[in-house]
């Protein structure tokens, strides 16, 4: 597959074409899954969808349309047709530009097909598919198909979330000494780190923590840290604070709810320590993976812990307060959205590599974006994070990704890979 991937490793990319793979499991289980409860969500709140619609007439031709297109993009995944050319929006022309070529260049060396092409390409064009079919509509453009599941997951979450703040408020307090410093940050990295499990696209909707136990599993799951730079990056954090008086955080965010709220924490921490003047939460243009963030959900999020969960309201305003002093800044970049993996964003969005090189230090939180950064390739495990990357590197920068796809690096040869409980 010789797309602009580009990449020059001799490595095959991960691909559904590789039974009982993880990518086979999703391409062949999870995702016609994943369409089949936004048809069954469009056909069980249409009277509400239909209410809040400006022209209700023409919204039932509209729902009846969509409903019929995710139907067709299910079927034509399920018997391995070829990706169709997106029917991407003026108001989209450069990303429409990128996937056709993406799909075109696929064409050249081979049809591109669900069960053939690079998974990354074809996981992020069912999204991508999914949001053109309601973008193309005419009463229902705007409507995210994940919206339900997003805000219901923050609210049966509440609990958790509450007593997430409540311990980096208690984090905070007590401060008394430099280790005591490090320390906290190291929780807080732990903390946005395992929040990464909680995933609608794996857990089909779920809220994935029950009650309490996220603080304690936090505590259980250390052991299971397969590649720990933490001491590093806290030296380097260190550094950061001797050789810079203007110091950048950028966060590529990944799931709203839980994962979202311990981003937030660990942000929060760092501007009120001063580790960081300011953090640059990049967050989704368009409805994405499922449980992706989109600044949509953070603002109702924030909104919603402020007004209906008390123990929240005195977070919600400081990080509401900290968008309005420009400290915390909210960034919705196209390039997270396309099928691109990250080593060829200099070329392709040379804007964006130069935005993220003004950052001191920057978090890609979850599995997607690791894949991104690894170009979706099934590396040897024993691969360094530098050659993984090829040659991405705008700024010094870690990933914080618990382990859904087989694609991995930086394992010493003294381990051997790890066997994926895959949790599909
Ligand atoms: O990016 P996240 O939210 O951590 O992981 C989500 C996800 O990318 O993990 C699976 C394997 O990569 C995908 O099929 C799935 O949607
Ligand atoms: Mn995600």
């Amino acid at each position: 597959m010789t797309s602009t991937f580009g990449s020059c490793s001799p490595y095959p990319y991960l691909s559904a074409g590789v039974p009982g793979s993880f990518a086979y499991r999703t391409v062949k289980d999870r995702m016609p899954v994943i369409l089949t409860k936004v048809i069954d969500f469009l056909c069980r709140n249409k009277h509400e969808i239909l209410e809040s619609s400006t022209a209700e007439a023409g919204s039932i031709e509209d729902l009846k349309l969509i409903i019929g297109k995710l139907s067709q993009l299910r079927s034509e995944m399920q018997t391995n047709k070829t990706l169709r050319p997106l029917e991407i929006s003026s108001s989209h022309l450069r990303d429409g530009a990128k996937w056709n070529n993406e799909l075109i260049e696929a064409k050249d060396s081979s049809s591109p097909q669900w069960f053939s092409s690079p998974w990354l390409l074809v996981e992020c064009y069912m999204y991508r598919a999914i949001y053109c079919i309601f973008e193309n509509s005419i009463h229902l453009k705007r409507l995210d198909p994940f919206s339900h599941m997003k805000e219901e997951l923050i609210i049966s979450q509440k609990y958790v979330l509450s007593q997430l703040v409540a311990y980096t408020n208690d984090l905070s307090q007590t401060i008394t000494s430099a280790s005591h410093l490090q320390a906290n940050f190291m929780k807080l990295l732990e903390i946005s780190l395992w929040a990464n499990r909680n995933d609608l696209s794996l857990s089909g909707g779920n809220a994935e923590t029950k009650p309490g136990s996220f603080l304690d599993d936090v505590e259980q799951l250390s052991s299971h840290i397969l590649v720990n730079n933490a001491n590093e990056l806290w030296l380097y954090v260190e550094q950061v604070q001797k050789d810079f008086r203007n110091k950048e955080l950028g966060i590529i965010m990944d799931n709203s709810g839980l994962e979202m709220v311990a981003d937030l924490c660990l942000a929060v921490y760092c501007i009120s320590h001063q580790l960081f003047d300011r953090v640059i939460f990049y967050v989704k243009k368009i409805p994405w993976f499922v449980s992706d963030t989109t600044f949509d959900d953070l603002q109702w999020a924030l909104h919603y812990m402020e007004k209906d969960v008390p123990e929240m309201q005195c977070f919600a305003s400081k990080c509401l307060g900290y968008l309005d002093s420009q400290q915390f800044q909210v960034v919705e970049e196209g390039y997270f959205t396309l099928p691109l993996p990250y080593h060829v964003m200099n070329k392709e969005d040379p804007d964006l590599y130069n935005k993220l090189s003004q950052s001191q230090l920057l978090i890609f939180k979850g599995d997607l974006n690791y894949r991104k950064l690894g170009a979706d390739i099934d590396w040897p495990s024993t691969t360094t994070f530098e050659k993984f990357l090829q040659g991405f590197k705008p700024a010094p920068l870690v990933a914080l990704r618990t382990i859904k796809a087989e694609i991995i690096c930086d394992i010493p040869s003294t381990k051997r890979k790890p066997r994926l409980l895959s949790p599909a």
